[in-house]
């Protein structure tokens, strides 16, 4: 792909990547349960005529009773897919798709794609205002100027609902931000800037719109289009939305209008902008090639023409990221949760600012994931947040919110900006970010990661998976006809990859050397230990981490757990003092539960059930979750008595006299675990809210649990993770999925499962 980009992948993958599975990014998940009869009578008919009358009387009622108030249509002709050009409303599904996962990920809006096959103004207009009553907000994306104007403008007019047209808007609002601290960096003054906007489309307008509104001269910026500068008096190619930015000058070409200039701003095609022209720019030009997917000029040229550049894209895989992706979430979010009528300027400008002096606070350690591992400090490479940072979702809604109440526009007027602060933060379950936090984190120190089974096509998938979203090296075990495998897949170069095969590693001797000085008073010979070495991928693959090639080592596929955990144990031990246990993750859009010991401990002690607690509360907490456990049973607090009882109220005694700084209680069965209501039946009880450690009692219950909730619970299941091993080692279940390895790979060499 792309020079200097940090994330690769093929054509096939992105393909594959949108084909498997559900084909598509997006599916309705029911929000109420829909199991019996009775379920069906409220949710449908009969019982839907309530909230009916009840709406037809008072229409502010929908959004108690629907799910309008948090739901937004992205809505396209597709006549400006990204940078693309006019492909079609069909074509243009994928990134309205995309889109609208993007509103789900960042910000918890609820979002559907909505594509309109017509480039007729009226006809788009129509459909789209008569669908007022569906949503809380309409996204307007990828439709081209001049066409878009007067669709949005019409809309705006026509609609009692936030309408925004994204590439506009969203656009001109993070570019606004971007400029705002390019020009600091560079002590400019925003009103005494020359600008060239590359473009004059609906980004290009609206964005040199708004940086004339904060005060850049309408004569300093010079906007070119295909035919070049749009300059009075130009005839050709115009319209009245670029005639309003036409300027007196006699520059003609681009070439013409960058000489001198202090800013760049390109919204046009992929390679519009020459390192020739880039070095005709003033001292420390800025440069923000933002044309998708591919720039105006890629970083690399754009920095070798002029070291003293700063310079932003529109992509995530260069340093700073000025795309709208930072704005229309949160955007929506704060407009949604006032009930805005409208996105107005103010609202614009105080995202703008939000998003400006959020980039130039310091970086708080537990976000610098998010950038690679380093916090990054306000400068040249870092201008503007990057879209995974989570303060985010917590300062761009409430900035949003609060400038919708100031200018009167907000039908549900937020009391408490703090606990809306709050609500806002508790809307994303920290495990999502905790794991996007741990691939951020993962690509900045990358680590040899062992994939011992690499014959299996499912570990190859993961492995160049694991490889081309940079999160470490995968260091593959073995035989010969593995690169053809690769090359199967549509790896081009699989010499790039490294292989060991255990029949002809150089390695074999040494390690036949390190295993038997390990096992020779343990009833092995040494031929014995040269057949486990050679023959034995776990065996060696475990080996690789104990003379230190590699970091850590993800295996588990081609063999049950137990027997995997047997081999890897010949060769590695537990951490000191510890004994390795299982924890199965439960990731629900609003809840994580930790369940432990799932893979190890048949009839685990009082200590050792203790000791699984301690371990589980501070892998929750290193994700984000303040624990509370729950020892479980079937019995709850003595009710029914019987005579399994004693390791658990054991456990319970021990973490009393430890003192440890988490909530547990203990013994309950299950669902007094996780339902507050039946909590209500224990007023001593010491939780203060659902369980999410449940320590369970023995490995029968805690297996078949988990492999049950794997297969026909409606969470993902991240796990079983093996924590307390001296090195980081992964078993992964044999029906895993590549992305399944490829989560525990990264948590393996992230150092989150320990
Ligand atoms: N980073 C971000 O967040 C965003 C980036 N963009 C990018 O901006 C670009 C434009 O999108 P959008 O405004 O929606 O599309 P439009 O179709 O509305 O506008 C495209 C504009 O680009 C001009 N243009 C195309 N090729 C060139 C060129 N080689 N030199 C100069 N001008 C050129 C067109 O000129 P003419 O008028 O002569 O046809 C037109 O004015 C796309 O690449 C898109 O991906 C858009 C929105 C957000
Ligand atoms: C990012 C975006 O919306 C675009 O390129 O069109
Ligand atoms: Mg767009």
């Amino acid at each position: 792909m792309s020079e200097g980009s940090n994330v690769q992948f093929s054509e096939r993958e992105a393909l594959l990547f949108h084909s498997h599975g559900r084909p598509g990014k997006i599916e309705i998940v029911a929000s109420k349960p829909m199991a019996t009869q009775r379920d069906l009578s409220l949710a449908y008919s009969p019982g839907v005529a309530v909230p009916v009358r009840a709406i037809a009387e008072d229409p502010a009622t929908a959004y108690d009773y629907t799910a309008k108030g948090n739901l937004v249509a992205v809505i396209s002709n597709g006549t400006a897919i990204l940078g693309l050009g006019n492909l079609g409303a069909l074509a243009s599904k994928p990134v309205m798709e995309g889109k609208a996962v993007l509103f789900k990920r960042f910000a918890d809006v609820d979002s559907i794609d909505l594509e309109v096959a017509t480039e007729d103004v009226d006809k788009f207009i129509s459909a789209v205002e008569l669908l007022e009553p569906s949503f809380g907000g309409i996204n307007l994306e990828d439709i081209a100027a001049p066409a878009c104007f007067i669709i949005e403008q019409t809309l705006r007019e026509r609609m009692n609902i936030p309408v925004m047209h994204d590439d506009q808007h969203g656009t001109a609002i993070i570019a606004a931000a971007g400029l705002i601290n390019a020009c600091h960096l560079t002590g400019r003054d925003i009103r005494d800037v020359d600008v060239v906007v590359n473009g004059a489309g609906a980004a290009a307008i609206a964005c040199a719109a708004l940086i004339k509104s904060m005060g850049v001269p309408h004569d300093r910026v010079l906007m070119c289009d295909r035919k070049g500068v749009i300059y009075q008096g130009r005839e050709e190619g115009m319209d009245q939305w670029k005639s309003a930015h036409a300027v007196k000058t006699d520059r003609r070409t681009l070439t013409e209008a960058m000489v001198g200039a202090d800013v760049f701003l390109g919204l046009s095609a992929g390679g519009a902008l020459s390192a020739d022209m880039v070095k005709t720019m003033a001292d420390k030009p800025i440069i923000f090639a933002m044309a998708n997917p591919d720039p105006e000029i890629t970083p690399p040229e754009a920095r070798s023409a002029r070291p003293d550049a700063i310079i932003a894209t529109g992509r995530s895989d260069y340093p700073n990221q000025v795309n709208n992706v930072l704005g229309f979430p949160f955007i929506f979010r704060g407009a949604l949760d006032v009930r805005a009528t409208t996105i107005n300027e103010e609202m614009k400008i105080a995202a703008a600012q939000a998003l400006a002096e959020l980039a130039r606070e310091q970086v708080p350690e537990e976000v610098a994931a998010a950038y690679g591992g380093a916090a990054p400090r306000f400068g040249n490479d870092y201008i503007i947040p990057a879209p995974f940072d989570p303060r985010l979702m917590e300062i761009v809604p409430v900035a949003v919110a609060k400038a919708a109440m100031d200018s009167g526009v907000a039908r549900k007027p937020i009391l408490d900006l703090g606990a809306y602060r709050q609500e806002l933060k508790a809307r994303l379950n920290p495990t999502t970010s905790v794991l996007t936090l741990a691939y951020e984190g993962a690509k900045a120190h990358p680590k040899r990661v062992v994939f011992a089974e690499a014959e299996e096509e499912v570990v190859l998938r993961a492995a160049i998976q694991f490889r081309d979203g940079g999160y470490g090296i995968p260091v593959l075990v073995g035989r010969d006809d593995v690169p053809e495998r690769l090359r199967a897949l549509g790896v081009d170069k699989p010499e790039e990859f490294e292989l060991h095969n255990s029949r002809i590693s150089p390695l074999v001797p040494k390690m036949v050397d390190y295993l038997y000085q390990r096992l020779q008073r343990r009833g092995y010979l040494r031929r014995d230990v040269e057949l486990m070495v050679n023959q034995d991928r776990n065996i060696f693959g475990s080996l690789l981490l104990a003379l230190g090639e590699a970091d850590a080592m993800i295996t588990g596929v081609t063999r049950t757990y137990s027997q995997t955990m047997r081999q890897v144990r010949r060769v590695l031990d537990p951490a000191e003092g510890r004994k390795p246990f299982g924890i199965h993750v439960l990731v629900g859009q609003s809840h994580t539960v930790f369940m432990a010991d799932t893979t190890i401990t048949e009839r685990p002690t009082a200590e050792e059930l203790a000791d699984i607690a301690e371990h589980t509360a501070a892998v929750a907490r290193s994700m984000g979750h303040e624990p509370r456990v729950a020892f479980l049973s079937y019995s709850t607090f003595g009710n029914p008595s019987g005579n399994w009882l004693d390791p658990i109220r054991g456990a319970v005694a021990l973490l009393d006299e430890r003192g440890v700084s988490f909530e547990y209680e203990g013994e309950m069965a299950p669902d007094v675990a996780l339902n507050p209501k039946l909590q209500k039946n224990y007023p001593f009880m010491r939780l203060s809210g659902p369980a999410n450690v449940l320590v369970m009692p023995g490995l029968q219950s805690a297996n078949l649990s988990a492999k049950l909730l794997r297969e026909l619970g409606g969470d993902s299941v991240i796990g079983p993770m093996l924590v307390g091993m001296e090195k980081p080692v992964q078993i992964a279940t044999m029906g895993s999925t590549a992305s399944e390895l490829v989560t525990l790979a990264v948590l393996a060499a992230g150092g989150i499962a320990r």
